[in-house]
C-alpha cells in the first residue's frame, strides 16, 4: 500500500468484463483529472502464443492437463509484483502489451500472438491502474495483492462469463465455439485454485447475474444484455459505505445482505461512478498531499 503512489487493481477471469470496466475507470479518471499509468495483465504472460501452444503440449505429454494462462507459472507474476512494488515506491513501473488480434497488431506494429517491447511507465502519473487475471494474487511465493490500495473483482456468474468469452473470442479473436470450450475446460483447475481465491482479497466485487435462461452457455445466441441482468455489489468492509445514499440514487436497487446491494444491470455504470469516484478522489488527494511533503 502506498501513500504517494497508489495502485488500483481490477481482477477478473477471461471474458469477465475487466476491459469493459476499465472504460468506466477511464471516464472517471478523465472527469476527475487523474493521470493513470495502465497495465494490462496479459502483458505478464510468460509465453507468446506459439510458445504457449508448445508448452501446453509439453505439459500434456508429461501428464499435466491443467496448464493454461490462468496458471500462476504461465505468467511472470514476480515481475508483476515488482512492477506494482516499484510504482508504489517510486511512481515508476514497467509493462508491455500482448497483441491479441489484427486491430491490436496495427496499433502496436507487432503481429498477433506476440508481445511489444517492455517500456517504462508512470511519468507524471497519479496512480497505477491494472486490469487482468492476477492482480490480487497472494501466495507464499508471490504477493501482488499487498501493493494494491484498491482491489476490484469483476465476476459474472460462470455461465454468463463463458457466454461473454465465447462471443468475444469468436467475434474478435477468430476462434470457434469448440476451441473456446476446450480452453475453458483446460483452465478450470486454475480457475478454482488461482482465480477465485482472489475474490476474497478484493475490496469490492461486481457480480453480473442474468435473469434470462443461460443453462446452455455453449449455444447462447447472444450475450444477455444489461436490461436482462442484475448486478450484486459486495463490499469486503462495509464500514463507511453509505448504503442508504446508494439505494436511493440507484432506482430499484436493494440491500441483500449487510455488505451487499443488488442493482438493475443497466445501472452498473452509474453505480460504479457513485461508488468509485469518491474512493478514487480520496486516494488521489491523499497521494498528492503526501508527494508534496
Ligand atoms: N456489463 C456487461 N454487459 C454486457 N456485456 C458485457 C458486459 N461486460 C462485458 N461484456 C461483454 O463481454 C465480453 C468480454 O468483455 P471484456 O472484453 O471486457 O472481458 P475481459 O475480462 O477484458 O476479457 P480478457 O481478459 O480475456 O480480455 C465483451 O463482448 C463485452 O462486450
Ligand atoms: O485469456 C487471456 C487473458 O485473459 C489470454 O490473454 C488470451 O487468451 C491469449 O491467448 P491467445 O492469444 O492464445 O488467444
Amino acid at each position: 500500500m502506498s501513500q504517494k503512489y497508489p495502485v488500483i487493481s481490477v481482477v477478473g477471469s477471461s471474458g469477465a468484463g475487466t476491459s469493459t470496466v476499465k472504460h468506466t475507470f477511464e471516464q472517471i479518471f478523465r472527469r476527475e483529472g487523474v493521470n493513470a499509468a495502465m497495465i494490462e495483465g496479459d502483458a505478464f504472460h510468460r509465453f507468446n502464443r506459439m510458445e504457449m501452444k508448445a508448452e501446453v503440449e509439453r505439459r500434456n505429454n508429461a501428464g499435466d492437463h491443467t496448464f493454461s494462462h490462468f496458471s500462476l507459472d504461465a505468467n511472470l507474476l514476480s515481475e508483476l509484483e515488482n512492477s506494482f512494488r516499484a510504482f508504489s515506491e517510486t511512481g515508476r513501473g514497467r509493462t508491455r502489451n500482448y497483441v491479441h488480434d489484427t486491430d491490436e497488431a496495427q496499433k502496436y506494429g507487432v503481429p498477433p500472438g506476440h508481445f511489444t517491447e517492455w517500456r517504462d511507465i508512470g511519468e507524471d502519473c497519479d496512480l497505477l491502474f491494472y486490469e487482468g487475471l492476477h492482480g490480487a494474487v497472494a501466495t507464499d511465493a508471490v504477493n501482488v495483492a499487498q501493493y494494491a490500495d484498491m482491489k476490484i473483482g469483476v465476476v459474472p456468474v460462470i455461465n454468463l462469463e463463458w457466454i461473454q468469452k465465447i462471443h468475444r473470442d469468436r467475434a474478435t479473436r477468430g476462434y470457434t465455439t469448440e476451441a473456446v470450450q476446450d480452453v475453458i475446460l483446460r483452465r478450470m483447475y486454475s480457475y478454482a485454485h488461482e482465480i477465485t481465491p482472489q475474490f476474497t482479497q478484493t475490496d469490492i466485487n461486481f457480480q453480473r447475474v442474468p435473469v434470462v435462461d443461460t443453462s446452455n452457455p455453449f449455444v447462447a445466441r447472444w450475450i444477455p444484455t444489461a436490461d436482462e441482468s442484475l448486478v450484486v455489489i459486495r463490499f469486503r468492509n462495509p464500514r463507511g459505505i453509505d448504503f442508504a445514499y446508494l439505494t436511493s440514487m440507484l432506482h430499484d436497487s436493494w440491500m441483500s445482505r449487510a455488505n451487499s446491494i443488488v442493482i438493475p444491470g443497466n445501472k452498473l455504470d452509474l453505480a460504479m461512478q457513485l461508488i468509485l469516484t469518491p474512493m478514487i478522489e480520496r486516494i488521489v488527494e491523499r497521494a498528492r498531499r503526501a508527494r508534496k511533503l
